[in-house]
This record gives C-alpha cells, structure tokens and sequence, in this order.
C-alpha cells in the first residue's frame, strides 16, 4: 500500500472550526447540549455511543442544519447556510446514498461540477488518486466493496480541496484491511494541515486514528483533549466484578477489609464486588486469595457497556 504524494504535500493555508454554546433539540429531544469545542489541523476523533449527538453536531458543523442556539464558525464566519463555508469544508455523511449506477469518477466529477470547479475533469482524477482508488475507477459503485465505496465517498467530500474534513463514522462496516486504509488516508490528510474529525463509537478505533478525542454523551461534550488521559480516567473509574473462587464466603470477609474494595455482595452464585479503581483491584485480589488460601475460578468485570463507561466520564 502506498500513499500518495499529493495527500501528503502540505496545503497553503490551515482553518479551524470554533463552537460556542451550540445546542440543537426536535421538539422535547435534546440531540446536542451547550458544546464548546475548537479544532484546528490533524485528526480528531468525536467519540460517543448510538444516539449521543455526533451527527446532528457534524451536519451544524458542516452548515447543514442551523444550531438552536449558539454559533458554529469557520475561521471566524458562522457556518449555517454560508456558501464560502462550503468551498473550504468537505463532509462525508453516514446516510448518504451513493448512485451504484456511476462510476467513481463520474461520481466524483459529478460533485466537481457542482462545485463549478475550473478543471473539474482534473479535479475529480485528483481526488480519486488520493484515495487510491485510479484503478477501479471506471468500475460502477453498485460493484464495489464497502471500503472502496466508502473512499469512493471521502473522493467526492476532497474534490475541491476542503481545508476541513468531516466524517461521520467513516469505518463502519469495514473489514480490517479497508479500515486501516482509511486509517492511513485520514492521516496523511491531517499531516498535510488539513482538519479532519470523524465520529466513532468505538474506543479503540479513535486511539488508533487519533491523539485527540472530543467524548460526546447524551448530547453533552463529555470530556477532551489528550486520548490516553481519557483513557486513563475511563479505567480509573469504579468497576464491579462478578467472582466466583472455591471459597467465597472466607474471601468476602478478607476484600471487605481491602482499602481498594467499596463493597462486596454474597450470593448463591459467587460475589459481586464494587472496587474503586481497576488496577489496584486485580492487584489486590490475588494477593488477599492466596493469604486465605482460595482460589479465584472466575473474575468478570460487569457493566462495561460504552454507554456505563462514557455516562462515567459526564459524572467525573
Ligand atoms: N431529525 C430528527 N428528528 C428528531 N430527533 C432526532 C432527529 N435527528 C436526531 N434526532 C435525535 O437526536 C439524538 C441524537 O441523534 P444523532 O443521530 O445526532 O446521534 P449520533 O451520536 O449520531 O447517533 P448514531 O450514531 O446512532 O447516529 C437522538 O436521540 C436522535 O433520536
């Protein structure tokens, strides 16, 4: 796998995205809730379970949908509705559909010439390079895999040369090899000084692509910032674990006493013990097993949902 020069080369001029207050309800729904946030050149990843408002913040991001309250603004102009906002920001929508009757390019020139670029013949062979896809071009979509489909997508929202790029959960469906594809591509374009955020609700998807991360739950800006620090606070937080050991009364009676543990439970099928952080739990325990002489046949952690671990992060 290669990447292109052209994705790599850097661009003239950076912008940043800025958020003030934006807010965004449907009737009595709240989808997005006061969320400030600024972003400027290279990836950042908008993480947050089903439902927690990444959508409905990239499409205002994007001037598609005005906020309820608050301000969206690119390099200083509000975003909603502004036609110079569009020349200079790219957004690949989750929903969209994509014409399988069309080939690539024609898909990808089709967006050129609304876009009444100079060259849009050059233009669209341009953007198709840089996704790597020159070799299928004159392929129609309908044939396409997921991924190609997808980078398919990412050519027409590059087509003429966004200095910001939205996607909107661009990974779905992928298969190992087409996502770390993406991956790459994302990269090089943030290395080259674009701005470039994705939405995800996979934790391990937003490390592996970016450092920065904005945490959206509930429609609320959760936490952000440096990826590992997020990371560190999500396994910091108080876990449950279900035990099962050959003697679990003798072992409830030694972890009550264990400064790492805030409660225990006995029931019929094992425990159920609440401790205070992950690590010096399972430090502790097998330590506290052994000096009673039981063993641990069974230690599960409970309740990792993503959406437990990220209502953890709006409680923090
Ligand atoms: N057009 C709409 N009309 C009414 N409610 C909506 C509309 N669009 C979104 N919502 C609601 O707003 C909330 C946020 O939705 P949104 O699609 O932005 O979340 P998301 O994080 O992108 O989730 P997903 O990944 O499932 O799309 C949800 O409760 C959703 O049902």
């Amino acid at each position: 796998m290669t990447t292109t020069s052209s994705a790599a080369a850097p661009t003239a001029t950076t912008s940043s995205l800025h958020l003030a207050g934006v807010s965004r309800w449907y009737g009595n729904v709240v989808a997005v809730n006061d969320v400030s946030m600024s972003l400027g050149p290279g990836v950042t990843g908008l993480l947050g379970p089903n439902g927690a408002g990444k959508t409905t913040l990239l499409h205002m991001m994007a001037g598609f949908l005005a906020p309820s309250r608050g301000a969206v603004t690119l390099d200083g102009r509000p975003t909603w509705r502004n036609p110079e906002v569009y020349r200079r920001l790219g957004l690949v929508s989750e929903r969209e559909a994509v014409h399988s009757f069309l080939t690539a390019y024609e898909f990808v020139l089709a967006t050129a010439k609304m876009h009444k670029l100079p060259d849009p013949q050059e233009a669209a062979r341009r953007a198709v390079a840089l996704v790597e896809l020159e070799g299928a071009q004159d392929r129609r979509i309908g044939t396409y895999s997921k991924g190609m489909r997808q980078r398919a997508r990412v050519a027409a929202a590059l087509v003429h040369e966004p200095q910001v790029l939205l996607l909107d959960e661009p990974f779905n469906g992928m298969d190992p090899r087409q996502r770390l594809h993406m991956m790459e591509l994302l990269h090089s374009l943030g290395d080259a000084g674009r701005t470039i955020l994705f939405s995800s609700h996979i934790l391990e998807e937003v490390e592996q692509v970016s450092g920065t991360v904005q945490v959206m739950v509930a429609g609320r800006l959760a936490a952000s910032g440096d990826f590992r620090t997020i990371r560190r606070l999500m396994t910091n937080r108080p876990h449950v674990f279900a035990i099962r050991s050959t003697d679990d009364r003798a072992l409830a009676v030694a972890l009550m006493a264990e400064p790492s543990v805030s409660g225990v439970e006995l029931g019929r099928d094992g425990l159920t013990v609440r401790a205070g952080d992950y690590g010096s739990f399972t430090r502790a325990l097998p330590k506290v097993a052994l000096a009673r002489g039981v063993r641990v046949s069974q230690l599960v952690p409970e309740d990792e949902s993503l959406e437990s671990v990220f209502s953890y992060l709006v409680e923090a």
